[in-house]
């Protein structure tokens, strides 16, 4: 079968081995830990990227593969792993990010969503649980958060693609994730959650109108990150506060992140603006990731330079 490639979707196998032989590649720089399982039982492996250290370092919290459909984005969580293990010790900005500080990456949030997507419907979006009086599977993760729950761009309904769950933090993915950040919060200084697709950099909030207090800082950090994107190969990014930017949409695992104390807290919408949308052609993985990683190193030096 196929090997593991940075230029193609790998399907859940892959990924899986692949983390498992990256994080055992450099014991220096990464490190893996299960923060928990997936309703069917596979398990979220994070990733931790950063030069070891006897203390606790401020960090960077990035999650892919909330939404099972969104192909492009674990693929960049993968790419983003390779390209800080191989920069390391030569681009000075990567070394000095891991150097002083961590990044905790999760290449793919809705594991069993994934694997429903490679194997039965490409266009499956939620989770996969289950529960009796409804012949509807899967809540949207990125609606279960405690952030304004179900008021906004959310359905009650369980056979809807935007269902918020039975109760805050139903789908035990969101839970595991939601506890994670809770016990690290004094250390994670940011917050990144990678989607597809519209070419968008957005901030808080989606579940209200009301502007951020950190509004300005928010959107200055977003304008320069889309620039560093477009700076690649012309890409252009659209930054802004979610409600205004895409739609009002409450229960986001950004917008929970913020209210919690993560100052800096954002959602990608990467490549591309609809012609293939979710269909994201392979040749265009490299492009999208190499520009990708231009904003995000760019927010987690911003990040740097203001622990
Ligand atoms: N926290 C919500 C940010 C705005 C919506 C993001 C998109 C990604 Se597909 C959505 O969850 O519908
Ligand atoms: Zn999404
Ligand atoms: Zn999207
Ligand atoms: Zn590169």
């Amino acid at each position: 079968p196929r090997a593991h490639s940075y230029t193609k979707y790998n399907n859940w196998d892959k990924v899986e081995s692949w983390i498992a032989s990256i994080s055992s590649s450099n014991s220096d720089l990464i490190s893996k830990q299960v923060i928990g399982n997936t309703y069917e039982g596979r398990p979220m492996t994070l990733l931790k990227l950063g030069r070891k250290s006897s203390s606790t370092k401020p960090a960077i919290f990035m999650d892919c593969g909330i939404h099972a459909r969104e192909w492009i984005s674990p693929a960049f969580c993968q790419w983003f792993v390779k390209e800080a293990l191989s920069t390391y010790g030569r681009d000075a900005q990567m070394t000095s990010l891991l150097d002083e500080m961590d990044v905790f990456v999760l290449p793919v949030l809705n594991v069993d969503g994934y694997d429903y997507t490679h194997k039965s419907n490409r266009m499956w979006r939620k989770t996969r649980s289950r529960r009796s009086g409804s012949s509807c599977v899967g809540a949207d993760p990125n609606r279960n958060f405690d952030a304004g729950w179900c008021t906004v761009g959310a359905s009650n309904n369980p056979c809807s693609d935007i269902f918020c769950g039975y109760k805050i933090e139903s789908e035990i993915e969101a839970k595991n994730v939601a506890d994670f950040i809770r016990r690290n919060k004094s250390i994670i200084k940011a917050y990144l959650t990678v989607h597809s697709y519209s070419q968008l950099l957005l901030f808080p909030y989606a579940y209200t109108y009301e502007l951020s207090a950190t509004h300005s800082e928010l959107l200055k950090v977003a304008e320069g990150a889309s620039a560093a994107l477009r700076s690649l190969y012309g890409t252009r990014y659209t930054s802004g506060p979610a409600a205004a930017t895409i739609y009002p949409a409450a229960g986001g695992s950004d917008d929970w992140a913020h209210d919690l104390g993560v100052k800096y807290s954002y959602t990608f919408e990467l490549r591309d603006t609809g012609r293939y949308g979710f269909l994201l052609p392979e040749s265009q993985i490299k492009p999208t990731c190499e520009e990708t990683m231009l904003a995000v190193k760019y927010i987690a030096s911003y990040v740097q330079k203001n622990l």
